[in-house]
């Protein structure tokens, strides 16, 4: 398969090694000033980017035929626009605020938690992601992702980053050091608490899914989610 990399950060370098790894070919590094494009060797594009830079990174793509799978987060203002785009032009799409295999199915769990825990007015939950110190966007795209997904199956109305009002999911960043990205959900009552966390020992993870997302979209037209790719919604 031939991968272009849009974003050649410390994402990019990741994708590349993972993708030579299992044979792929990378058939353009594009970063910025990178000047005109030639889309015609690519099987697919990979944009982990810049949030101001994603969206028209990813339009680029539809408007060439070339299918996006994109990891850039703080850009989502502009995602309903790309889905129309991606429509319009029949492509291939597939955006995930977190690649990591792992962290699709912690999705799943935070999903099946929130309806667990709307029925005992007992507890609060609250959300604490950690990464490091060049992360540009706060909360993290896989906090927000948490919090809508525990407001959708749930009576929370809304999240704050910090400071939360009455049926808001207060939400705290941390910037440390090198951490790659760690996420916990935390249900605390009186007497007890409940944690669910996901802590990436390093960036691997997140490439891997998004090659593994690259090899799947290949010959299909549409907009999906790593549900699909991994078949988690039988
Ligand atoms: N969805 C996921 O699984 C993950 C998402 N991310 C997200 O991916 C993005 C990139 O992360 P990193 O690689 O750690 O950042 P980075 O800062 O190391 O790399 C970003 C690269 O994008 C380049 N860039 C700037 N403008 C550009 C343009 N117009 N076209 C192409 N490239 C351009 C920069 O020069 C830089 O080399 C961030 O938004 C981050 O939050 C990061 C890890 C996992
Ligand atoms: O910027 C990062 O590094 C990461 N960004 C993503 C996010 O904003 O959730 C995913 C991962 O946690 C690493």
């Amino acid at each position: 398969m031939n991968i272009a990399l849009f974003g050649y950060g410390k994402m990019g370098k990741m994708i590349e090694t993972v993708s030579q790894n299992k044979g792929h070919n990378i058939v353009a590094k594009i970063d910025v000033d990178s000047g005109d494009i030639d889309y015609s060797e690519m099987d697919v594009a990979i944009d982990f980017s810049m949030p101001d830079a994603a969206f028209d990174n990813i339009s680029g793509c539809f408007e060439n035929g070339v299918p996006v799978i994109s990891g850039t987060t703080g850009w989502l203002d502009n995602y309903d626009d790309a889905v129309a785009l991606c429509q319009e032009k029949n492509g291939a799409f597939i955006y995930a605020s977190n690649f990591s295999l792992g962290v699709t199915i912690f999705f799943e769990l935070n999903r099946y938690l929130a309806q667990m825990m709307s029925r005992l007015d007992q507890y609060r939950v609250s959300l604490e992601e950690i990464h490091h110190t060049q992360k540009l966007d706060a909360p993290s795209g896989t906090a927000i992702s948490l919090a809508e997904d525990i407001i959708e199956n749930s009576d929370y109305q809304g999240w704050k980053l910090d400071r939360a009002g009455d049926g808001e999911i207060p939400v705290t960043s941390k910037r440390i050091g090198d951490t790659p990205g760690t996420h916990t959900v935390n249900y605390g009552s009186k007497v007890d608490h409940i944690e669910i966390r996901h802590a990436a020992h390093n960036r691997e993870g997140f490439a891997l899914g998004a090659v593994i997302a690259a090899e799947w979209i290949q010959g299909k037209t549409g907009i999906f989610t790593m549900k699909d790719v991994l078949d988690l919604n039988r």
